[in-house]
């Protein structure tokens, strides 16, 4: 029990209550001290005096222990808050006039005892005390009634403050509730990705889920593939980087930005779903769309990703021209010309056939055979934004192309008729032995990649092609089928046609299966003169007689192939890292298979995936070296020219081939592909082998200049211009001055329209933000789709790591036909800190 409610009630008039025991007195001593309360020295019995008699005590009496505390009135003070009565204790100003009541009360109750004494037993003091009696009284009064009122003032206080504060509380808990249940959603829909990303893997794996519509570009899809491939890999760091930067959303992957990785993976989850058609919809009535990628494969049930889903053919809106613009009709797509393939784009590519009939220029025509850019006459007029009339697809005057060396040459793209194409040369035969095989027939191969992809991929064996140019390395590889019946018909053409030589990478078979499958390869391959390499297997080369062997870092090493081999076989090794390459050249092989270039679906690439420029870091490893090279790893006819172009070292190193697997396997015409392939392999080494006037005297530059402003100043062509906010003004009226049009425009949206009818693109990136960068990446790709010439200004690229990496993105995505800058920023692009060493000393 409480030792307040022990205490002696002071009831007046009442007896004196009987002497504490010790403990109580001890008790109450302590209580008194703590609470201010009455002192051992205080009579027990106290009487209060007659007119206060009736009165109900006030609380701090009770407190005191003066009075029980049910007796006393409970001010009208707002109920404590639960984390207030906790805190409750006197305030200062409460504990000042508790003392002076103290003394007041203590002075009232020594009155109180004289006053019950006979007035004649008191001294002139006692006296006095007696008569002062009732205005301590009225003191104590007035003391008692501050008191009160503090007290309510200060509970008020009190309780106003809790009040807040559990506001604040509460807000704070709602703000805390709501940002974990955000992080939560948030990572359960990361997580989901993730796990949708994995459930990817499966589908690229299978080759059951193309995805082209929904990357912006090759970097892009290389790095979609790529961390598919980290995910699943054994490189801990590498897959950590991955978790992490995908949950996190910062930093980049093979140099796309994990923000926008997330943008394209959430993008394959929900595509935009067609509208419902109506009457003005261009989707017709019959439902019959134009198709965003010709390879994307329908999904079947069984799609791999769960809870991906699948862009149908259905889905897709058919584009519309923009309104006010003259469309040229969209002709049927010739017999002999190939979908357009690249560059595909968040869910546009480019249906319409180059060349046939449309509103632009047609390098690619067969007729283009020079390749190049056409010369300045067949720039798109400019002056409305009609688009031209289609240009003459040959040059007018038949004049080869006016910038011969800047590496846009028209991509042969006839399929079907097969013409076109004659193979300069052929192949020096190197092989020699073996003896005939022949393929089986392929038995409806095509028909069944279309419904069955994965029994298809299940089924493939692969079959490497090298280069159609005589004694170059790599160019396409083909499939043997030998669970199909009937062989390899098709391929057999296309490697007679097309191809400088084959190499059967056979990962399922045991060795008696691969035996025979490299067999049969080597009888076509005799047949037409064409060396077999063998992959990873010394004895299956050895056994068949082929050529070579291509060695993976894992294999057997150069040196003991070569003690195993005939002399004059050749040896090719894979490299990814530049140390490989020098180890490669020093182990004494004759080429290097370099990549991954690009993202493939072909192979499970646990290696970094280099990019164009990657494989340039590689060549320059092979100066000197007299070793030749082929890169690999998704090359596609829409992207060989960037890849040639764009893999030449700094010091001038360039490829000697690709080796391709799908971009033949997966054809519907593998021999069209393999052509078109190797004729833009054998224009590029043309280009390459062209000597180059570096320096050109100043006459010639003034006599060029000025047939190029009389040339300029008769077409008017249209170059658009994404630049810098300083110098845009002056671009577009020097533009006009020289008698172009400029055409000012940053939109995404607009840049494959530009590109089709525009005769240049600059890009400039002066005053570049992030969120500035997807005009200058489509603009760039479609220019090189279109064959449009790009001049590039990275302007200040070394000054800061934003224009630096921004640069590097862009020239990883497209190829510029002339770089434009000063000393610092082509050195800074090269590489070199030459330029600053020159200047600081
Ligand atoms: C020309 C060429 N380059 C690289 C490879 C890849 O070979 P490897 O590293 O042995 O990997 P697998 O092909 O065995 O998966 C190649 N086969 N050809
Ligand atoms: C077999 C092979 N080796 C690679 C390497 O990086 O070493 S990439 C690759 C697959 C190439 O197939 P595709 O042309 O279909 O992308």
């Amino acid at each position: 029990m409480p030792d307040s409610l022990t205490l002696p009630r002071i009831v007046p008039g009442a007896p004196p209550p009987s002497a504490s025991s010790k403990n109580t007195k001890r008790r109450r001593k302590a209580k008194g001290k703590s609470e201010g309360g009455q002192d051992e020295g205080t009579p027990s019995v106290v009487v209060t005096p007659a007119p206060e008699a009736h009165k109900a005590l006030e609380p701090e009496e009770a407190r005191e222990g003066s009075v029980a505390p049910d007796s006393a009135v409970q001010p009208e003070a707002p109920s404590p808050l639960p984390e207030e009565e906790s805190v409750l204790k006197n305030s200062p100003i409460v504990e000042l006039v508790n003392k002076r009541l103290k003394v007041t009360t203590k002075k009232i109750t020594r009155g109180a005892v004289l006053a019950a004494t006979d007035p004649s037993k008191l001294n002139d003091d006692q006296l006095r005390i007696l008569k002062g009696l009732p205005s301590l009284e009225a003191v104590q009064k007035e003391l008692g009634e501050v008191k009160k009122a503090i007290e309510l003032y200060e509970a008020d206080l009190a309780h106003e403050l809790a009040s807040k504060r559990l506001e604040t509380e509460k807000t704070a808990d709602a703000r805390i509730r709501a940002a974990v249940e955000s992080t939560q959603t948030d990572l359960i829909t990361k997580t989901s990705s993730l796990l949708g990303l994995v459930g990817l893997r499966a589908s690229f794996a299978t080759g059951n889920f193309d995805g082209s519509a929904f990357f912006a570009d090759d970097l892009e899809r290389s790095a979609i593939f790529s961390i598919t491939d980290a995910l699943l890999g054994e490189d801990g760091e590498r897959k950590q980087s991955a978790v992490n930067g995908f949950l996190l959303g910062t930093g980049d992957f093979d140099g796309v930005a994990f923000s926008r990785i997330s943008e394209i993976v959430e993008s394959m989850r929900n595509p935009p779903r067609a509208p419902t058609p109506t009457q003005d919809s261009p989707i017709d009535a019959s439902g019959s769309v134009s198709v965003v990628d010709t390879r994307g494969y329908a999904p079947e049930a069984t799609a791999l990703s769960g809870s991906f889903h699948f862009i149908q053919a259905s889905e897709i809106e058919s584009v519309e021209p923009p309104a006010g613009w003259t469309e040229n009709p969209i002709e049927p797509e010739e017999e002999d010309a190939a979908p357009s393939e690249e560059p595909v784009t968040n869910g546009h590519t480019d249906p319409t056939p180059v060349g046939a009939g449309g509103s632009t220029l047609d390098w690619s025509a067969e007729d283009h055979e020079g390749g190049g850019l056409p010369p300045i006459e067949d720039f798109a007029p400019s002056g409305s934004a009609t688009p031209a009339e289609e240009a003459s697809a040959t040059p007018v005057d038949g004049t080869p192309p006016v910038e011969g060396d800047d590496g846009f040459v028209a991509t042969h793209r006839s399929r079907g008729r097969g013409r076109g194409f004659h193979r300069g040369g052929g192949g020096e035969y190197r092989g020699g032995h073996g003896g005939r095989g022949g393929f089986r027939e392929r038995g409806g191969y095509r028909g069944e990649r279309e419904v069955n992809v994965a029994t298809e991929v299940q089924m493939r064996k692969e079959v490497k092609v090298r280069a159609a140019d005589s004694e170059d390395v790599v160019v396409t590889e083909v499939e043997v089928d030998p669970l199909a019946s009937g062989g390899m018909m098709v391929n057999e053409v296309a490697v007679a046609e097309e191809v400088a030589d084959v190499e059967v990478r056979e990962k399922d078979a045991d060795t008696g299966e691969f035996i025979k499958i490299a067999k049969e390869t080597k009888a076509i391959c005799d047949k037409y003169k064409i060396p077999l390499i063998i992959n990873d297997r010394v004895d299956v080369a050895l056994a068949v007689g082929a050529t070579g062997v291509h060695l993976g870092q894992e294999d057997m090493d150069i040196a003991q192939a070569r003690k195993l081999l005939p002399p004059g076989a050749v040896i090719g090794i894979s490299c990814n890292k530049p140390e490989q390459v020098a180890e490669a050249v020093k182990g004494g092989a004759d080429y290097v298979g370099i990549g991954a270039v690009w993202g493939t679906q072909t192979k499970d690439v646990t290696n970094k995936i280099i990019g164009v420029r990657g494989v340039g870091e590689r060549l320059k490893e092979l100066d000197g070296s007299g070793v030749k090279a082929v890169a690999i790893g998704g090359i596609k006819s829409g992207n060989l020219w960037r890849t040639l172009h764009g893999s030449v070292s700094v010091t001038g190193h360039a490829l000697d081939g690709v080796a391709v697997v799908s971009e033949i396997v997966a054809s519907q015409d593998p021999r069209s592909a393999a052509a078109s392939l190797s004729k833009t392999v054998k224009t590029f080494k043309e280009e390459q082998a062209r000597p180059r006037e570096l320096v050109p005297s100043k006459n010639d530059i003034i006599d060029r200049v000025s047939e190029l402003v009389a040339k300029i100043r008769g077409v008017n062509p249209l170059v658009h211009q994404i630049t810098n906010n300083v110098v845009a003004t002056q671009s577009a009226n020097i533009t006009l001055a020289i008698g172009a049009s400029p055409i000012m425009a940053t939109e995404p949206r607009e840049m494959e329209d530009l590109a089709r009818i525009c005769g240049a693109l600059l890009v400039n990136i002066g005053t570049l933000r992030e969120d500035g960068l997807d005009g200058p990446r489509l603009a760039g790709q479609f220019a090189n789709k279109f064959r449009k010439p790009i001049v590039f200004d990275p302007v200040g690229v070394g000054a800061t790591s934003f224009r630096k990496q921004s640069v590097k993105g862009l020239l990883d995505l497209w190829q510029a036909g002339v770089i434009k800058g000063n000393a610092g920023e082509l050195a800074a692009l090269a590489g070199t800190t030459e330029v600053i060493y020159l200047r600081s000393h």
